[in-house]
């Protein structure tokens, strides 16, 4: 692929906790516009790390983190927000208010866009609030919109978070094991809208999951990470289940002995 569509660059990147646990060394990528890209590995890896300096929760320690060729390491303020605004996130556990409705969840995806005050007394646009029933949509839960979130399922919940990380118009999309506490069904419904949004709508995807097999099904490139490094980066064409036998008991060997973390 040209090196004009790299979306996200990490060059050396560096991250050492303040415990003094590192949790990504040397890492050297380049993700491209549009891919689907499947984080694995095993627990402790690196995986939620990696994906948490794409948007700056976490601070690199070393090395330069570029997207769309600059360099996101020392942005403050405006510059800050809009590379948050640019970068939608979904979690495991959702992290959705569950005493408010789904309309008010997804509405807050825009906060970005609002002053302060505004947003605190709920004055959304017309045009917002139409983007919400948009959002809403696209996931298949326009009918939940006044449905208080704690009255819905694991995997209705994980589509309401999509609805609202939508909001942002992100260019990015992170998913931290966006599965791990839904069942096979619900699952699918949830993988199938990341990968909407991805061929639809032509938003970068870097997912992190346990399951090689649903990483086979949807990404279009497979990177695996041990003990914060980097050990696998295959486009889906070339990636066979045995490489996967491969990382993995050597990974559970390794994590048995020699490598920290
Ligand atoms: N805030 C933190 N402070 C100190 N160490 C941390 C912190 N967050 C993560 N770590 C450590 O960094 C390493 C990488 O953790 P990370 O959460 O990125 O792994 P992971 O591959 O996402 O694991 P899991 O699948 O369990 O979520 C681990 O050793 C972890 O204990």
């Amino acid at each position: 692929m040209s090196d004009e569509s790299v979306l996200i660059e990490f060059d050396n990147v560096q991250k050492v906790y303040p415990n003094g646990t590192v949790g990504l060394k040397d890492i050297n990528l380049k993700i491209h516009e549009g891919e689907f890209v499947a984080v694995v590995g095993l627990s402790g890896a690196g995986k939620s790390t990696l994906l948490r300096t794409i948007n700056r929760m976490h601070d690199i320690t070393g090395g330069d983190l570029k997207i769309d060729g600059a360099s996101i390491t020392g942005y403050k303020g405006k510059e800050l927000r809009n590379l948050r605004r640019s970068v939608g996130m979904i979690f495991q556990d959702f992290n959705l208010v569950n005493r408010s409705s789904v309309r008010r969840n997804v509405l807050s995806g825009r906060v970005g866009y609002y002053s302060t005050w505004k947003s605190s007394l709920g004055l959304f646009s017309a045009e917002d609030k139409q983007r919400a029933v948009d959002a809403l949509k696209r996931v298949n839960m326009l009918e939940k919109l006044y449905t208080r979130v704690d009255e819905l399922s694991g995997g209705q919940q994980q589509r309401v978070a999509i609805a609202r990380a939508l909001m942002q118009e992100p260019k990015i999309m992170l998913a931290d094991e966006p599965i791990a506490s839904l069942d096979p069904l619900t699952t699918t419904a949830v993988m199938d809208d990341l990968l909407g949004l991805n061929q639809e709508l032509g938003i970068t995807v870097l997912a992190n999951l346990h399951s090689v097999s649903l990483a086979m099904k949807y990404a279009d490139r497979i990177i695996g990470l041990r003990g914060g490094q980097l050990v696998y980066d295959k486009p889906i064409a070339e990636v066979s289940a045995d490489d996967f036998d491969g990382i993995y008991s050597e990974q559970a060997e390794i994590k048995g002995g020699a490598v920290n973390g």
